[in-house]
Order: C-alpha cells, then structure tokens, then sequence
C-alpha cells in the first residue's frame, strides 16, 4: 500500500482506493444476494439429490460456519424443512427428538436476513423462542457457531441480568434468542425498542409454547410483531391444532413432518425399557440402578423440584459412587447453567432432573434416561427420553411403573412408542430405607425436604388429568413415606380446581404458592427481591410446598389467613406444631434451639413465646426475662397433705351451717379479723418506728465522716500553705492548727465572716433532710482518696481530736 494512503487511512479518511475496493465489494455482494435469490428461486424441494449442505442455495458466510462446524450431511428434517424455509415459507415442522431442527430453524434464519442485506441499523430481523433458559442458550450457542462468519449481532434475552441492562443492548440485536416472558416484558417495557421489521419468527418446541402455560404471554408477545412475516414451528411432538395457526397468523404452512410414517415416533437406535415397581420401591430401585451403572451418563427424571432435591441430597450423603447432580426449575439461573454445561462435560455423571431439561436440551452422549416419575402424558415421555440416542448415536431408556400406573403403555402404544418389560434382578436389590431413616433422623433439613418431597409427589398424582394412569386412591402412601425415610405419612389437603400443568408452569414470582416453574412462562412478573423477609416468612410463604406453611403464618401472626374463612381449611395441608413443655425449657436453653428447621413454640402459662430469631433464643437463657411473658401469677394454699388450693374457696354448706348461725359467725369473724388488724398496725408502727430511728442512726454516722473530711480539707490546706520543713520539724503543729471546739462554738455564736460556721456545726447533727448533702460528701471524700473516720460521738475534747488528726496524718 501506498505512504500516502496509509496516512490518509490513519487520519480516519478512505482513501480513493479504499472506496472503490468498498463498493466493488459491495457491488460484489449485491450480485451474490441476487444469486441467491435466483438458486432459491430456482430450487426444486423435492429434489433426491438434496443430500448435504453444499447442495443448498447458501451464502458463503454460512457455509464455512457449517463446515467450520463439522457439519455436512443433511438430516431428514433439514432436508426438507430447509429448502421450504428459504424459499419464505411458513413452517409446521415435526421430528424426531435429536434429528436436528435447530439447524432446520437457524440456518434459513441467517438466509433470510443474509439476502435481505440486514444491518445493525435494521434493528431486530428474528426471533426464536424457547420454552425453556436452558434450551435457549444451547440455541444461542448454536447460532454463534454457525452464524461466526456472519456480521449480524445476536442476543439472548432469558433473565438473569437486569432488565435495564438488556434493553440497553436490544435496539442493536438483528436476532434474539428468548423465553417467552422475558421477552414479552421487553416488548412492554423497554422504550425504543422497535420489532416493526421482524422478517422471521421461530418457536422451537412449539406445541410447548402454545401450550396453555404460556399461552397468555405468547398471545400478548405475538401482538406486538408484524403479521407480515415468516413464522416456524417446530417440535418432536408437533400439533396440527388450527386454532394454534390462527393464534399466530400462519399463511398456508407447510406441514414437515418426516417421521410421520415411520413405525415408532422414537429414535431408532433408542431401546426402551419399563420395569414395574411399587411406590415404595422405587428409591431402592434407582438406588440399586445407580450402583449397577457407575460407569454411565444417566439423566433421571422426577416430577417435582422437591423430588429432585430430596433424591439429590440423601443419595449424594449416601455416596453411591458416580458424581450426582441435580437441576430443577427453582434454582438461581447461574447454578442452572453451571449444572448443564457440568453435566454436558462429564463422562460419567447422573443427573437428577425435572422436566426443565425434557424438551430440546443435547447433552452428549447420555447413556441412560431413567423416568423414576411416570410423565404426565406420552409426548413428554418421547421428550424425556429424546435426551438419548440423539442424532446417530445409541440410547437406553427405563420407565419406573406403579403396579397402579400399567394403563401408560396404552398411551406409549397410541403414540408409537416400542417398550418392553424388563425386571429388576434379584441380587439387584437392596433396600436403603433404614439408612433413609437413619439420614433423616440425623438431618432435620433432609427429613423436612423429604415431608416436602412426599407432598409434591402425592399432591402431583392427585392433580393429574389421566385419571385412568393416575390413581391416586391406591397408593399405599404410608409404605412411601417409609421408604423415605419419613416417621409417618405428612397429611395432606388439595385444593380443588387445581391444574397440573398451570401450576408447573407458573413462573416462580408469579407463583407465590411455589410451585415448579420448569418452563418460563411469566418470568416478567415483578419480583420480591427487595424486601427483607425471614427465613420463616419465606417458608410460611411457600404454600404450595404444603408442609407446614399456615401453621407458620399464623405464628408468625399474619392475620390475613385467619380472616380467609373457609380457605383456611384449603391451605392447611399439615399442621405440624411444636409445644414444649416447661420441663423443655432448659433443655431448649441448652442446645440453643439447635433444630433450625421450624422455630419453636413455648407454652407459658396461657400464652405461647414463638421463638423465630436469635434475639428470642437468647431469651430462653434467661428465666427471669422469660417471666414477663407469662401470666400474672396465682397465689395457692397448700394443706397439710400437700394439695394445692386457690386462696379462697367456698366451704361445704352442711359444714357451715354445724358451726352455728350465719350472723354470729359473722361477727366472730369481723372481731378475730380487726383484732388480728389491731396488732398488726401496733407492729407495723414499731416497726415503723425502728426503721426511722436506725436510719437516723445511719445518717448521723455519715455526718460525722462528713466532718472530718472537712477537717481534712481544712488540714490539708494548711500543709500546703505551710513550709514542708516546718512540717518536718513539728508534725504536731498540724494538730495545733486544727480549729478547736470552742472556737467553732464561738464563731457559731458570733455569726463570724471567716468560715461558715452554721454549714460546719450542721454537719454533726444532722437530720433527715441533710442525708443527700452527706452522702455526695462521703462520695467527695472517697475521691480524695481518704478514709473516713466514723465517731459514734461528737469529738468534744482533746484526746477525740488527736485521735482524729492522727487518723488523717496516717492516711
Ligand atoms: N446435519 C447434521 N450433521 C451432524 N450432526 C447434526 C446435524 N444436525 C444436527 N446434528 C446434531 O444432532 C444433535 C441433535 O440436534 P438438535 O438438537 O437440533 O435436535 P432436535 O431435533 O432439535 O432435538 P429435540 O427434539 O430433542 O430438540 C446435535 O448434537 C446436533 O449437533
């Protein structure tokens, strides 16, 4: 290059050959798009020799993403799905689980916008919504690998930061990955951010989000997108249902449906397994499973977060020798994250999971899918087990049957599903329920998450639609409880009208009752996060988790429930209440209240101390604190045979009326009462009397320290206005100095101007009223750091005074 064209490049001005190398690319480009477009035109989607990638109409920036990504051979959906999508078509697109749809969606979406010649200044082209955070950032992840070459700018909008801080980077995104609540809280809130050109909208898993848990937040987020568009659909399970078209302005789709002919909506190279097993079994069972298969990846599905978490924690304490992990829809979204790209990397791990990673999300190479909670309905059930056997590798999958839950293989069979039954080997099993009651004996935590575990999973059986799979009268609750290691079966109470599928997907703000939220339906909702709350108030919160909520409300006197009437019954699942007993009580002050699984409830006389914070543990150490919380006290008599009776008790009538008539009685016992007043006053005057007189005493004594120390004083001034060798020489000159009797009397008498005489002569008879002024005294002295010298008498002559000075002078 030129000096003169570099320099003109370094001060930021195009030099003239620069410019024309521009637009002779530019130019370049424009013919490539318009090729494109002619190759799209021009392609035939039936054609059998549409096999791999480079047999489609791409732009070269795609291409070498494709191939930088290893991949080249079309799969069955893409084959299809592909060349319809970039010629503009509206999609319906069905497949099996791991035949790759994401590529199906992703690579006609950079087409799209490829030939559309989009630019940041364009703002947002596509949209792809996932139903789960999980699946979204694989998507994203996705489209970053193939889309390198690209210049578009890509985002994903799943939560997790802060809403402001997305929307400050949206207006510049050409294609967002999103959760459907998220997004629909952006398109509400976020000033400027415009989707009026929206070229295509992609839904994967789109049966799921048409679903009715997303249904409101998809509808609302449809609203704001631009009819003229190119929308696709695609799932494992894909419904034809025209009223989910309507919802998103379909125009004629083309329905992909490639597995729709083969003899098992499964993949091929998955084997399918169930095993009957009774409730109570069934920890046992996967225990015995796990120890069976260290050396797998396995992917165990359960029906509830509390399942997940109490499967997770007493088997981890259990150490079963494979690293365990566990994922569920109520954990914070990094230590979700952190779990799947774990769990992605390890070669042998086993993962307990919800339905948070059902649908869509590639682990690789998972060996084993095990459903230990029957699914809800046969299409979950092929998502579940679409976590193996993906793409062109082998699978295995097991499915735990109730002996109650048989009428399931009906809804596999209708599906297309090919399962078999296997049984467990004897020599397999072995039973892990005392070890589970040992575990939740020792753990309170462990035994309160198993109370809650046992709830979701009778309560989820309870709710479920299938009334033929899901019977929930049969099971034999108390033989589960065991199993978990539970004392007792927790009681439980439904509320009527609840719906499975509702509750799973609320969102956890929206949820305050708590329940699942495995998919990401109103993740919008305004969260709590700011307030303060206890831990106890986050559990009283927690309604849906049944175990224990009301009862803890109440403690904590939230009044609202009490004022709800008749749903009080509804919400009180179990009423679990700790009363100790006053025996209890140094016990509890003891270890402190170490069970910090519930607070604890005194009972205090008539009223109940809730101890909820340290403050009031603290308390308990403190018996005498403690008595301001009880009653006033009653005052009892007891006889001679130790019986305790209240002051006044009413006599037994027969008995009253032998002692004579009523009036003399009476006036018996006035007279005994006033004598007995009589003498009491006479003692209590006495006594009066002593007490004044020693008081007296007391204060005389203080007076007369208080001459002295005045004495002291005076002597004191006298040393220091004294020459210390004359001290030295005379000591006695101290006691010549010291005012003498007489002269004290005489300047009384003489009203003299040198000394306050009246203050002095006081201070040796003093009254009441003078006890204040002599203690303050007393205080001053003792400051000075002298002793006081206390005389029972007045020091009248000479002797009382040297023994006084000598007194001061040995201090
Ligand atoms: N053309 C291809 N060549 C090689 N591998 C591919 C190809 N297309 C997809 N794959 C791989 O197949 C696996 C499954 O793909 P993908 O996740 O898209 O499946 P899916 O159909 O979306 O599955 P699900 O229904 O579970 O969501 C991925 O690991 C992906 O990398």
């Amino acid at each position: 290059m030129a000096p003169g064209a570099k320099s003109a490049a370094a001060r930021g001005k195009p030099s003239k050959a620069n410019t024309e190398a521009r637009s002779l690319k530019r130019k370049r480009g424009q013919d490539d798009v318009e090729k494109l477009r002619k190759a799209v035109d021009k392609l035939d989607i039936k054609s059998p020799d549409i096999k791999s990638f480079t047999d489609l109409p791409l732009c070269s920036a795609t291409s070498t993403g494709l191939r930088a990504s290893h991949f080249e051979t079309l799969t069955d959906v893409q084959k299809v799905a592909i060349p319809l999508a970039l010629k503009g078509k509206d999609i319906l697109g069905a497949a099996k689980t791991g035949s790759g749809k994401t590529l199906a969606f992703l690579v006609p979406v950079l087409e799209a916008l490829y030939r559309a010649q989009w630019t940041e200044l364009d703002g947002l082209g596509a949209l792809i919504i996932s139903p789960t955070r999980e699946l979204a950032v694989q998507i994203f992840e996705v489209l970053r690998k193939i889309g390198r070459k690209h210049t578009f700018s890509a985002g994903l909008v799943i939560g997790g930061k802060s809403l402001r801080e997305e929307a400050e980077r949206l207006g510049r995104m050409n294609i967002l990955v999103c959760t459907p609540g998220r997004m629909l809280q952006h398109l509400d809130q976020t000033a400027g951010f415009d989707v009026d050109n929206l070229q295509i909208l992609v839904l994967d898993e789109a049966d799921r989000i048409m679903d009715l848990g997303f249904q409101s937040a998809v509808d609302a987020l449809v609203d704001h997108l631009p009819k003229d568009r190119q929308t696709l659909l695609f799932s494992a399970t894909q419904s034809k249902r025209v009223s989910d078209l309507a919802r998103l302005s379909l125009k004629d789709p083309e329905y992909v449906s490639v597995h729709e002919e083969a003899t098992s909506a499964t993949p091929t190279n998955l084997q399918q397994h169930y095993i009957v097993v009774p409730l109570a079994e069934k920890l046992e069972t996967l225990w015995g499973f796990l120890r069976a298969n260290l050396k797998s990846k396995i992917i165990v599905f359960l029906s509830s977060g509390k399942q997940v978490r109490f499967a997770y924690e007493s088997f981890k304490r259990m150490q079963p020798g494979i690293s365990l992990l566990h994922l569920h829809g109520r954990q914070k979204q990094l230590a979700r994250l952190e779990v799947t790209s774990r769990f992605g990397a390890a070669k042998f791990a086993c993962l307990f999971a919800t339905d948070v990673v059902a649908r869509g999300v590639d682990f690789p190479a998972v060996d084993w899918v095990i459903q230990a909670d029957c699914p809800e309905d046969a299409d979950t059930y092929i998502h579940r087990v679409g976590r193996t056997a993906r793409y062109e590798s082998k699978g295995k999958a097991v499915l735990f049957l109730e002996p109650t839950e048989l009428a399931f293989l009906k809804r596999l069979e209708h599906k297309k599903v090919p399962i078999q039954k296997v049984n467990v080997k004897e020599t397999k099993k072995k039973s892990i329920t005392d070890q589970l009651q040992s575990l939740c004996f020792q753990s309170p935590d462990l035994k309160y998450l198993g109370q809650k575990a046992f709830i979701s999973y009778t309560r989820s059986i309870y709710l479920q639609k299938d009334k033929e799979v899901f019977k929930f009268k049969k099971l034999d609750l108390d033989a589960f409880a065991a199993s978990m290691g539970l004392a007792g079966a927790p009681q439980i109470k439904f509320q009527k009208g609840e719906d499975v599928k509702r509750l799973k997907n609320a969102s956890r703000e929206a949820m305050s009752s708590g329940s699942e939220s495995d998919y990401e339906g109103g993740e919008g909702k305004k969260s709590k996060k700011d307030e303060v709350r206890t831990k106890y108030q986050k559990m009283a919160e927690r309604q849906n988790q049944d175990v224990l909520s009301s009862h803890y409300r109440k403690l904590l006197g939230d009044d609202d429930e009490n004022n709800n009437g008749g749903e009080d019954d509804e919400q009180d699942f179990l009423a679990v209440k700790r009363v100790l007993g006053d025996d209890d009580l140094d016990k509890a002050a003891e270890d402190g209240t170490k069970d910090q699984g519930m607070p604890k409830v005194i009972q205090l006389g008539k009223s109940e101390l809730v101890i909820d914070s340290n403050r009031r543990e603290k308390l308990l150490k403190s018996k005498k604190k403690l008595l301001k919380f009880m009653d006033k006290p009653t005052k009892l008599v007891f006889d001679d045979d130790g019986n305790a009776h209240s002051l006044y008790e009413l006599q037994d009538e027969d008995d009253f009326k032998q002692e004579g008539p009523a009036a003399r009685l009476r006036e018996q016992f006035v007279e005994t009462e006033a004598t007995k007043v009589r003498e009491a006053d006479v003692e209590d005057k006495q006594a009066a009397k002593d007490r004044r007189r020693e008081k007296r005493d007391r204060a005389k004594a203080r007076e007369r320290g208080e001459e002295l120390a005045q004495l002291e004083q005076q002597s004191a001034r006298l040393v220091s206005d004294s020459d210390d060798d004359e001290m030295d020489e005379d000591p006695l000159a101290l006691l010549r100095s010291l005012p003498m009797l007489d002269d004290r009397d005489r300047d009384d008498s003489d009203g003299g101007d040198d000394e306050p005489p009246k203050k002095k002569a006081k201070k040796w008879f003093q009254d009441d009223s003078d006890d204040e002024r002599a203690q303050l005294a007393a205080k001053n002295k003792k400051k000075n750091g002298k002793k006081v010298i206390e005389m029972d008498h007045e020091p009248d002559n000479l002797q009382d005074l040297e023994a006084l000075a000598t007194g001061l002078l040995e201090d």
